[in-house]
């Protein structure tokens, strides 16, 4: 049965809030709007917007609503960059946090250089594109205007591939970086490759040169150029399926703003470092010791750094972080930190910082939850929380990333 009902808030999730008569989420509605839905428990499908919010814009997208890569394009600029620093404002609020937050760094379409693209079967069809919110189902794609155009350009080459590949049962995950020197693909849950599809796979990667890699559940298919990411300069190997900030623009960003922050430090341990996106830019100023858990990112980061020149010390340890932090003995050789943590946070690690003399630490983060706990344990080990920049890394989407910057 239809209702209608008045939105006064957004959720966490961007979904509107009705609490009246009852608390319900509205995916794409907007606080000052009343709508009608139809409930499903706690939620409500969006039937009519019957009247809409002056905030409110047509989204840029065709596939707007049913893939769910962005759930926030219908937001208007403002709405839209007040909505993103408020997740952050508010999760630090809720650890009693109130420092300085910056205005939201903006993000442009078709910047995104990585898309994670998911293929399964319907009967005779096989359906390729991105989940849809919330669900197992898969929304086919004509085009996205969030990734980078040389993605973009080729979707229905990787279609083809991915109904080329596919299991009988499984989906299959196919994962498309732009590197410096071409797309590196990487697909998982294939079937087992016979001769002939394996030929079928060499042959696709072949004719197109602007594929760099192109590798099978780990295994490297055709390799017509090393992919390779460009960090300050040094073109560091591109492990398949490595972690890579989304966005080069952000990244740089985040750099930028943390190094201004450690730039007095001689001595930097850089924490989660992955193949060495912060390490590096750290090494053209600053002796840093890396620590990571990937084996592969840190023998990519490894090879980087001894090709390079003109960096100053840097040394690599695999380690586990959640489990062994390193301990506030071991951080008392440093005078800044660098942390770059999973959306699971640092916790652990936050408090061996906490209980350690370093001066300055910089804290990168995808999850604002998790960043606000550990800076509310940095805060109750005696750091002073200067600022904190959210950067819209993650454009359409309610996910965000931020800066927060430490000293004591
Ligand atoms: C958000 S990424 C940041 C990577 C890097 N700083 C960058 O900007 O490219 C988080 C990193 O933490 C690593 N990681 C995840 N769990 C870990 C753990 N328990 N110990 C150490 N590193 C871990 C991941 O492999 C990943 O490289």
């Amino acid at each position: 049965m239809s209702e209608q009902v008045a939105i006064d808030a957004l959720g966490t999730r961007g979904d509107g809030i009705a609490r009246e008569p009852s608390t319900v989420f509205v995916p794409f509605a907007l606080p000052g709007e009343t709508v009608t839905i139809e409930r499903q428990g706690g939620r409500g499908q969006l039937l009519s917007v019957d009247h809409a919010s002056p905030e409110r814009r047509d989204a840029p997208c065709p596939h707007f609503g049913r893939c769910g890569g962005c759930d926030l394009q219908h937001l208007g600029d403002r709405l839209y960059a007040h909505f993103k620093r408020d997740l952050v404002v508010d999760a630090l609020a809720r650890e009693g946090l109130s420092p300085e937050v910056a205005p939201l760094e903006p993000c442009a379409p078709g910047s995104r250089r990585r898309a994670v693209f998911t293929a399964v079967r319907a009967g005779p069809r096989v359906l390729f594109g991105f989940h849809e919110a919330l669900s197992h189902r898969i929304a086919p794609i004509e085009t996205c205007l969030v990734a980078v155009p040389e993605i973009v350009a080729r979707l229905k080459r990787f279609e083809r591939l991915a109904t080329l590949l596919i299991d009988r049962k499984r989906e299959l995950r196919m994962t498309v970086t732009r590197t410096q020197t071409g797309l590196d693909v990487a697909i998982e849950q294939t079937a087992k490759l016979s001769a002939e599809l394996r030929q079928s796979a060499i042959a696709w990667g072949a004719e197109d040169q602007a594929v760099a890699r192109l590798s099978v559940d780990g295994e490297t298919l055709i390799e017509n150029r090393v992919p390779t990411i460009d960090v300050a300069g040094v073109a560091v190997p591109f492990p398949a399926g490595a972690f890579l900030q989304a966005v080069a623009g952000a990244e740089n960003r985040m750099a930028e703003i943390a190094l201004a922050h450690l730039a007095p430090s001689k001595a930097v341990a850089d924490l989660f470092c992955g193949f060495g996106a912060f390490t590096l830019r750290l090494a053209r100023h600053h002796a840093v010791h890396a620590a990571e858990f990937d084996a592969p990112a840190l023998a990519s980061l490894e090879k980087a750094r001894r090709a390079a020149s003109g960096l100053k010390p840097v040394t690599v340890e695999r380690r586990d972080l959640f489990r062994r932090p390193l301990t506030a003995k071991e951080l008392a050789r440093f005078d800044g930190v660098l942390f770059d943590p999973p959306r699971a946070g640092a916790e652990a690690q936050a408090r061996e910082i906490a209980a350690s003399g370093v001066r300055r630490v910089a804290a990168v983060s995808c999850n604002p939850v998790t960043l606000a706990r550990d800076a509310a344990i940095l805060v109750a080990g005696g750091y002073r929380l200067l600022r904190v920049t959210p950067i819209d890394q993650f454009l359409w989407s309610h996910h965000v990333e931020a800066v927060a910057l430490f000293e004591r």
